[in-house]
């Protein structure tokens, strides 16, 4: 196997006559927290959508650890270790922190519909082990004395950590993240930002994110693509996309590029 955990082979997708992603080819290194980024309606949460099995590419292939995954369902998608957060929170609203995170365990510790009636030991068991594995989440992302709240209570920084939380319950090797820091405030994206750098060391991930707080792009990830109309632009290091001149014109705009360079 190569070091790539993921690789897009000639990726397009197209909605009727509109082409949303075009002929898109990238290679996600092991281990590494990487940026997709692009002016609105790029089509980034697309290839986050073609990735994870919610929309079959028109045409190319998707590779998860050099295993074809282009057209699996999504369940499939996160069985075999991809998992993401989405652009605008999608918690389990009526149910409490804990019980987000117990739900999204049952990806890896299914329990049968018709277990729980028969009252059998092993069910208890189960339970247990998946309460144990969802405290012990919560309590990694540091949520754990909000257990009993009610999910949609949270503040919405908090929110995004639950989100995520319920994410790592499906002991995903790849982590996609939607815009993890929209709506936050300074010191929550401050806070953020470290929290996705730990979670990739203690869970041992790749993380890919789509955002455009370029503080958190250009402050956490080793590689960037950018795409503008459903096509790439550029791809490289931080460093190179802040200086590139169609990803300034294209994205950035010149105030950005006079006020990283001086
Ligand atoms: N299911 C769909 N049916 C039709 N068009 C779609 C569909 N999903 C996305 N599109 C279109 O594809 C293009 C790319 O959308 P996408 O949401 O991927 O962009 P994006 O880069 O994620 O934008 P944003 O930064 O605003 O979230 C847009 O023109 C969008 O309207």
């Amino acid at each position: 196997m190569n070091d790539y955990i993921m690789r897009l082979e000639g990726m397009t997708m197209r909605f009727g006559g509109l082409t949303a992603v075009k002929d898109l080819s990238l290679n996600v290194p092991k281990d590494s927290i990487v940026g997709l980024i692009g002016p609105n309606g790029a089509g980034k949460t697309t290839v986050f959508n073609v990735i994870t099995g919610f929309y079959k590419p028109t045409s190319g292939k998707v590779f998860f650890k050099d295993r074809d995954i282009s057209g699996k369902q999504p369940h499939e998608v996160c069985s075999l270790g991809i998992a993401r957060t989405f652009q605008n929170i999608r918690l389990f609203g009526n149910e409490t922190v804990l019980q987000n995170v117990m739900i999204a365990c049952n990806v890896r510790l299914p329990i049968r519909w018709w277990e729980p009636p028969l009252l059998l030991p092993s069910v208890f068991k189960k339970e247990r082990t998946i309460k144990d594995k969802a405290m012990d989440l919560l309590c990694k992302v540091g949520l754990e004395d909000l257990a009993d709240e009610a999910a949609t209570s949270l503040p919405y920084g908090q929110q995004r950590r639950l989100e995520i939380a319920r994410a790592l319950a499906t002991d995903p090797e790849l982590l996609l993240l939607d815009e993890p820091a929209a709506g936050m405030n300074p010191r929550e994206t401050h806070a953020l930002m470290e929290f996705i750098k730990n979670i990739r060391d203690l869970f041992g991930l790749t993380i890919m994110l789509i955002e455009h707080d370029m503080r958190v792009v250009m402050g956490i990830c080793e590689h960037i693509w950018v795409l503008d109309y459903g096509v790439l632009i550029a791809e490289g290091p931080p460093s190179f996309i802040q200086s590139d001149k169609k990803v300034i014109e294209a994205y950035l705009g010149e105030e950005y590029a006079r006020y990283v360079n001086g």
